[in-house]
């Protein structure tokens, strides 16, 4: 994603004469940010999300910046008249890739999300969580620069709702942004740069990054790198806190289902850090030693 998408002043209702949905709505989406977008049933989360998306029109407004963009809507069509296999291939071919190099991610996603033994079973005859498995994978497959997901966690199995938090970590670090909606508050939880609730056909900033409080479990990673080396952006952007209790050593804590990312980037930067320690953190009931005690040690 090169530029910011922006949202600006945008109006939607549905009818000459229908009540306004959404109204004088500002937002930017900048590359790698990952938005939480939450509200009650019907206040226009899925209206917002498919103007986001670019698969809707506002009634005024403008949005401007279009990225590259793959969406997960709330409801996927699956009467189509393919298999599984079929049918991501095809998408692939769309989004530019050959038919080898689109039926191998394709199958490649699948397996990640445990889906693999459908991957020539007629769409039609798809589980309903094999069907939604379908409806990530498209919009993965697709390598966009603004990731859109409409309750795409619904209907997964725990294995595959991970599967799919990791794969958001991976994108957003990698540069990707993604928008989206989910009825658990702990869904990918202290990640989101913003949270914004739809209310009043209105759009409210509820939280930024820095007040988010992570409610899921997290992780105490401790690396060693150069003398006065910044950590890597790719695993800055994951963690929540960061601290250097001494030159070249960094004690970082992130949601653990953003540690494969972290590790990724650690490792594979040049020159490679060293990971010293890997911790999960205690419940939150337990006292936590205050950064200052810790390094008093
Ligand atoms: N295509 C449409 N035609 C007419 N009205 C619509 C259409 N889509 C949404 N609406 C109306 O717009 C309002 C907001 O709907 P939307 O689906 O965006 O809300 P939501 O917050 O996503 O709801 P939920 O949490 O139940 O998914 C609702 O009153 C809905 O009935």
């Amino acid at each position: 994603m090169q530029r910011d998408l922006r949202l600006d002043n945008v109006g939607r209702r549905y009818g000459l004469r229908g009540p306004w949905v959404l109204r004088g709505v500002h937002l930017t989406v900048t590359p790698g940010d990952l938005i939480r977008v939450e509200g009650p049933n019907g206040t226009g989360k899925s209206t917002l999300l498919r103007l986001v998306a670019g698969i809707d029109t506002p009634t005024e407004g403008r949005i401007t910046g279009r990225p590259r963009t793959a969406y997960v809507p709330e409801r996927f069509p699956t009467a189509l008249p393919f298999t599984a296999l079929g049918y991501l291939t095809h998408l692939g071919k769309v989004h530019g890739l050959s038919r080898p190099a689109a039926a191998r991610a394709a199958l490649e996603w699948l397996d990640r999300f445990g889906a693999a033994a459908h991957a020539r079973t007629p769409m039609a005859q798809l589980s309903k969580g094999s069907s939604q498995k379908v409806a990530v994978v498209q919009a993965l497959l697709a390598e966009p620069e603004l990731l859109v997901l409409d309750e795409a966690w619904t209907g997964l199995d725990a294995a595959a709702r991970e599967e799919l938090e990791r794969a958001v970590a991976e994108r957003t670090a990698d540069g990707t942004a993604v928008v989206f909606v989910d009825h658990d508050p702990s869904r990918l939880a202290g990640a989101p740069d913003a949270t914004y609730t739809v209310r009043d056909a209105g759009l409210d900033l509820r939280a930024e990054r820095a007040a988010a409080q992570p409610v899921g479990p997290l992780m105490t990673v401790v690396v060693q790198g150069t003398r006065g080396a910044q950590l890597p952006a790719d695993a800055a952007r994951t963690v929540i806190s960061a601290e250097e209790p001494e030159p070249g050593t960094h004690r970082v804590t992130l949601p653990a289902s953003h540690s494969d990312v972290l590790l990724r980037a650690l490792l594979t930067a040049r020159p490679p850090w060293h990971v010293v320690s890997v911790s999960q953190d205690p419940p939150a009931t337990e006292p936590r030693p205050t950064p200052d005690t810790e390094s008093r040690r």
